[in-house]
């Protein structure tokens, strides 16, 4: 390999080549950075002299030629121009041009990465490779039979197909739970899974391949601008998937100079015009954008935000993924297939990851929901019903009963003297008789009736199958138990009650509360601790 300063002629290169100039890569390096030079590769193909069957035929009969043809891939999508040239016997034979500045109509072999087939005859055959791109110089060559690229192409397929496949479901998903539970961050996780995908299909040569294949410099030029997008979604998610507002206000209260910084480099990208300088300063943000959600996840994890423990282990194995890729390329580690698509396996994880995560705050949420419910529904003091929830619990039952003309009765209890004993005792030993109370007549009502804590020292049980005489046997049972109850050792209370029954008129629930009312009213006036019912109105006449 030679890095190219000055635009050699291929011949040039190739008496450099023969003069010891190219530097042997023994590391299996792929990648050589950002150059704007023209980055030459050598390639040493031998094939033996003899012909390749000894008969002169092959299997199908046909006559074989001497040598052999194999197919020699560039595994990279991105590279602007690639030229190939191949010297025979010390004289050019052959010169191609592959890359993605030729459209997909004009490639000379039929595959998403730049390739061509080639016929080495026997003897030594030179190839040259020189290559120019304003991308990040990752040239992979492979050179192998058409069978075997073909078996590889296949392998590609099933894997891209796994990979777009998961990624378009997790998308699916959180966005149906983002129309479901009306939360952000679903959508802005939804939105961030999106430009990686779109970027991914772009950057591997899938969208050139499918979709834009006659348009080299939408090509060219979607790749820094799905990255840009791809890193102002990872950004945005971030700060709200994090809920940085509340974990990490000093952050949330810079965002909009973040935000405004991402739209200033994307404005020098446009004014600029450079794709070289577009990918090397997002690739540089991309590394600080890996670090800076780490780093953040972290925090957020310190400052007790319980999502952050999905968050940090998550962008660890994108990031971790994508330290393989460049390892790999950069002759590091050992390049292989799998260890360059490390970025994609590592977000791949990083993006379930994400999602199940979310899937656990879905969980919190709803918890969260019916516990909010419930405790509107529910007096704290003594963990009955509140007044709020009678209509939603009594009407149901309360119409039920009419259709089936059920008798049923209320009983309204009020504290004799409540602000006697608040006054004598203090308000925490008002507290404690209230809740006595209510688990005193709580203990004696059965399971069907309903019971509520009407106002402060006020309380109403409706009984959803009960005529007067059982309403009033009930109330009765209950004013003697609490009268005999002492709480804290000395307080003694009593309470007076009215009641009402529904049975041969024509009352409403309202109507019936009010009866009830009306008879506790009597019942305080008639000198508390007793039980009065609500008088029976007329029978109508037939
Ligand atoms: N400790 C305590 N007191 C409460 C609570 N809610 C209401 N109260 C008190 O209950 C008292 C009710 O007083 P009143 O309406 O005058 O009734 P009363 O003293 O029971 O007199 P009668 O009802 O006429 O027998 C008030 O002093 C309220 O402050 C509560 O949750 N805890």
């Amino acid at each position: 390999m030679i890095n190219d300063r000055v635009g050699l002629p291929p011949r040039d290169a190739y008496k450099a080549l023969l003069n010891g100039k190219f530097t042997p890569n023994h590391t299996r390096q792929v990648s050589f950075g950002f150059t704007s030079n023209e980055v030459w590769i050598a390639l040493s193909i031998r094939v033996p002299t003899l012909p390749l069957s000894p008969t002169g035929f092959n299997a199908n009969g046909d006559v074989t030629l001497p040598g052999v043809a194999r197919v020699l891939k560039i595994d990279n999508a991105w590279l602007d121009t690639i030229d190939i040239f191949f010297f025979a016997s010390g004289e050019l034979v052959r010169k191609a041009s592959i890359g993605d500045t030729q459209t997909i109509g004009n490639r000379i072999y039929n595959s998403r990465m730049p390739a061509l087939e080639h016929h080495f005859p026997p003897g030594i055959t030179e190839v040259l490779i020189r290559v120019v791109s304003a991308d990040p110089m990752t040239i992979p060559v492979y050179i192998g039979t058409p069978a075997q690229m073909e078996k590889q192409a296949l392998v590609n397929a099933y894997f891209y197909g796994a990979l777009y496949g998961a990624l378009i479901i997790l998308f699916v998903y959180n966005v149906m739970l983002f129309f479901y539970l009306k939360e952000r961050r679903y959508i802005l996780y939804s939105l961030y899974l999106l430009a990686f995908l779109l970027f991914n299909f772009t950057y591997t040569g899938h969208g050139y391949w499918w979709v834009w294949g006659n348009v080299p410099y939408v090509q060219q030029w979607l790749m820094p601008a799905l990255m840009f997008c791809y890193i102002s979604a990872g950004v945005t998610f971030t700060i709200s998937y994090l809920d940085a507002k509340v974990y990490l206000p000093r952050l949330y209260a810079l965002r909009s100079s973040i935000y405004a910084g991402l739209s200033v480099l994307a404005a020098i990208m446009l004014v600029y015009g450079s794709q070289a300088f577009a990918v090397m300063a997002q690739l540089v943000i991309l590394t600080t954008l890996s670090i800076w959600m780490l780093l953040i996840g972290f925090f957020a994890y310190k400052n007790g935000n319980v999502l952050a423990k999905f968050f940090v282990p998550a962008i660890a194995l994108g990031t971790g993924g994508a330290t393989i890729s460049s390892l790999a390329t950069w002759g590091v580690i050992p390049y292989s297939q799998w260890a360059f698509r490390g970025i994609e396996i590592g977000i791949l994880c990083e993006m379930s990851l994400l999602s199940i995560s979310l899937g656990f705050n879905f969980k919190q949420v709803q918890e969260a929901k019916v516990s909010a419910e419930t405790s509107a529904r529910i007096d704290p003091l003594t963990n009955l019903y509140n007044r709020r929830a009678f209509t939603q619990l009594v009407h149901p039952l309360w119409e039920l009963g009419k259709r089936n003309q059920q008798s049923m009765a209320v009983l309204l209890i009020d504290l004799d003297w409540f602000k006697q004993i608040n006054d004598d005792f203090g308000h925490h030993v008002g507290d404690k008789v209230l809740e006595m109370v209510a688990q005193r007549i709580k203990a004696r009502v059965r399971s069907s009736d309903l019971l509520f804590r009407w106002g402060g020292e006020e309380f109403l049980v409706f009984l959803s199958n009960a005529d007067i005489n059982e309403a009033l046997s009930l109330a009765e049972t209950l004013r003697r138990e609490v009268a005999q109850m002492i709480v804290l050792k000395s307080v003694k209370v009593t309470m007076s009650l009215g009641v009402a029954s529904s049975l041969a008129s024509n009352i409403t629930l309202e109507g019936l509360i009010k009866q009830a009312d009306e008879a506790l009213y009597m019942a305080k006036n008639g000198g508390r601790n007793c039980v009065v019912a609500a008088p029976m109105p007329p029978t109508p006449k037939h």
